[in-house]
């Protein structure tokens, strides 16, 4: 790729913020994606505790499975050790990591234990048993138009605050067509022809993932109504520097974010400050104001990014090379919250796409495209 910009070149020429709009942005989008190596602004979502907008009561559970008609197919309940330990987590306290300008996390080290092999068998389950995508797509700038690769596997459930799925918890084993329909919270009306509903069917949260949802959201003293997943398959797949703080996610967005399987850096560093009115800002001064930070996540660790975070903080997954390239696949689960529809558009869109569905194939050891049983 031709338009290659570092984070050198980033840092050297600070800008002011530019005001956020409702952004179409995937990590990929600004500044290239990771195939670019560059640098990315903007990236990829509660109110009452109400059972009729949870997203994920609106699946059908049915023999240990929950379906949807916007599965591909039946995704299994938690194994039932699994579901017991659940209740037992987080396995250890958050420590607040705070003593950087605008930075708030909570960090669990671990959440999910690591003792007794909960962590890996978490991992295992949903790699084998979620639908994936490998989303590409085109991103038009300055009237050039490059072609995206997202450097991992991704999948999302879920339903922004507006709205809910129309059948509850109270018609499991039932509903039958009723089910895919996405009602207006206020109103009742069906919304499903909404533009921001066409493009891609939302779907909800399976119980698997939707059981996690709900210790995230006691664990962060908040609620969540979306759920992204990224496979990380070897150190070749990564996540460039973007934060999560698109206007459809309000001001003070609170993440919660599970890492499964191979350790990985996790990097943060605060995003360039504008230089002080009429002043010249140096290199010295902004790395006075703030450090860069790595945690090395590990299997089971869930880190809560909150307060002024995502407004002034990047991140990112960087490529593993070397003796750490092959050690393993990685699995994110990040829960948010998307307040309005074109958070719940601009999440499918990113994650899932148009392309192809994958599953992991045990045999091979790899994500293959799966195709229905006829
Ligand atoms: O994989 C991770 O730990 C980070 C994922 C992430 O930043 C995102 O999905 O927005
Ligand atoms: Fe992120």
């Amino acid at each position: 790729m031709s338009r290659k910009r570092t984070i050198d070149a980033f840092f050297g020429a600070p800008k002011p913020k530019k005001p956020r709009g409702i952004s179409t942005s995937s990590p990929e989008t600004f500044g290239g994606d990771a195939h670019l190596d560059g640098l990315n602004t903007s990236g990829n979502g509660l109110k009452e505790l109400d059972a009729a907008i949870v997203p994920g009561t609106a699946t059908r559970k049915s023999d240990g499975y929950s379906t949807h008609p916007t599965y591909p197919f039946p995704i299994p309940h938690l194994p039932p050790a699994l579901a017991a330990e659940l209740t037992s987590w987080p396995a250890s306290l958050g420590r607040v990591i705070n003593e950087q300008p605008d930075l708030d996390l909570l960090y669990f080290e671990p959440y999910v234990a690591r003792g007794g092999g909960s962590a890996r068998s978490l991992f295992e389950f949903l790699r084998s048993e979620l639908p994936f995508y490998r989303v590409e797509y085109d991103i038009n700038r300055g009237g050039t138009s490059t072609h995206i690769r997202t450097p991992r596997w991704t999948t999302v459930f879920g339903l922004d605050d507006t709205s809910r799925f129309s059948s509850s918890s109270s018609s499991d084993g039932g509903g039958g067509g009723d089910m895919t329909k996405i009602l207006d919270v206020k109103t009742g009306c069906d919304v499903s022809a909404d533009k921001f509903y066409t493009r891609y069917k939302p779907r909800p949260i399976p119980k698997c993932l939707d059981d996690l949802r709900l210790s995230a959201q006691v664990a962060a003293g908040c609620e969540f109504n979306f759920c992204l997943v990224n496979y990380y398959a070897s150190g070749a797949d990564s996540i460039s520097f973007h934060s999560d703080d698109e206007r459809f996610l309000g001001p003070l967005p609170a993440i919660a974010s599970f890492s499964l399987g191979a350790r990985r850096d996790f990097l943060l560093k605060h995003k360039p400050v504008p230089p002080p009115p009429g002043g010249e800002h140096t290199e010295a001064m902004r790395n006075a104001a703030s450090k860069p930070l790595k945690l090395p996540l590990a299997s089971g660790d869930m880190i809560l990014m909150r307060g002024l975070t995502q407004a002034n903080w990047l991140h990112s997954i960087p490529k593993r090379t070397g003796k750490n390239a092959t050690d393993g696949g990685r699995i994110n689960i990040t829960f948010r919250r998307a307040l309005v529809k074109p958070g719940t558009d601009n999440y499918y869109n990113y994650n899932v796409g148009t392309g192809p569905v994958y599953k992991w194939d045990a045999a091979s050891r790899e994500m293959r495209p799966w195709k229905k049983n006829l």
